[in-house]
């Protein structure tokens, strides 16, 4: 398990990380949210010992890390570039923690060559860096970050530079490892449909705070502000409210004006005004009139968001 306790780090005046408190269970993986700048590699790096807090506390099983160094945490992470070591071929890089280690070069082979089967790479081992696409790059690096048997398994934008096909596949294999290992995972992204499809739990900073946490439903359904609603991707929001699209209804109640639409693999996106809610977006398995389309809003539905 991995806790955070009132982590606080400033950078001169600049609060980056602002009394963060997080847990992460065994086999559950966290997703953080945020803009760019928000804080959210400074909290990886303070969590992987690269980074020093103010204050507050690290705990890996139980145990305080805060002034443990890097090397010692038993904690593995994934970049977005790989940082693969081109002069080693994929075996050996990713034997190369072991072998740093001091795991005899053998016992270091088997244990590599086992974790590359684990990833679909067996028959990749002798190639070098530069034989392989990106998406089994990111393999390699994923076979090099489990074969230590880390205690925690960090990921700072790992999928940025795939497309979506690899992307997709390598987000379903880090899930599956994460659970079958039993290891608290924490996933740096700014993608929200990426996050609601891997994480257990999201975690929204903005400015350095942690804004709102919980599972990915409890969020979407409720986000706490705006700011939240906006970093998870929904659309219809208003600094007041939010209205979630399965509260809109086509076919009744108030006339519309059709801005845009567009087909999605699931339906029409269509844009609309609407008199009392002003621009609102919302899908259907139709497609739209020409100009004008009658719009209720189940107003059960609607999220009002705190005042500041
Ligand atoms: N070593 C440093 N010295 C001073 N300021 C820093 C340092 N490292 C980061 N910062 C500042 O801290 C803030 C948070 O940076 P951080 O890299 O954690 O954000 P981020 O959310 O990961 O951004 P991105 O998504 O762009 O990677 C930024 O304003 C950044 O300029």
């Amino acid at each position: 398990m991995l806790q955070l306790h009132h982590i606080h780090k400033t950078y001169r005046q600049h609060t980056v990380c602002h009394n963060i408190n997080l847990t992460v269970q065994q086999g559950e993986l966290l997703a953080i949210l945020g803009k760019s700048g928000s804080g959210k590699s400074t909290l990886l790096n303070v969590i992987a010992g690269l980074v020093s807090a103010d204050s507050g506390d690290v705990f890996i099983n139980q145990i305080r890390h805060t002034h443990t160094p890097p090397e010692r945490r038993e904690i593995a992470m994934m970049f977005q570039d790989f940082a693969l070591l081109p002069h080693l071929n994929v075996w050996q890089n990713v034997a190369f923690g072991l072998k740093m280690r001091g795991v005899p070069a053998q016992q270091a082979r088997t244990l590599a060559e086992n974790r590359l089967a684990e990833v679909g790479l067996h028959n990749h081992a002798e190639r070098t860096i530069n034989q392989l696409s990106g998406g089994e790059q990111q393999r390699v690096a994923l076979a090099r970050a489990l074969v230590v048997e880390p205690k925690v398994l960090l990921l700072d934008e790992p999928f940025s530079s795939l497309d979506t096909h690899l992307r997709q596949q390598l987000q379903q294999q880090i899930r599956q490892l994460v659970k079958q290992r039993h290891i608290p995972a924490v996933l740096v992204s700014h993608d929200p449909a990426e996050a609601c499809l891997m994480a257990d739990q999201i975690a929204l900073l903005h400015s350095g705070s942690l804004i709102q946490h919980g599972t990915p439903q409890a969020l979407c359904a409720q986000p706490i502000n705006a700011a939240a609603a906006r970093l998870l991707g929904c659309l219809n929001v208003r600094d007041t409210h939010y209205v979630p699209p399965t509260a809109i209804h086509l076919g009744q109640g108030e006339p519309c004006t059709l801005i845009q639409s567009a087909r999605q693999p699931h339906g029409w996106l269509l844009v609309l005004q609407h008199p009392i809610w002003g621009e609102i977006s919302t899908l259907s398995d139709q497609a739209p009139p020409n100009q004008h389309i009658a719009v209720q809003i189940d107003e059960t539905q609607i999220v009002h968001f705190q005042a500041a």
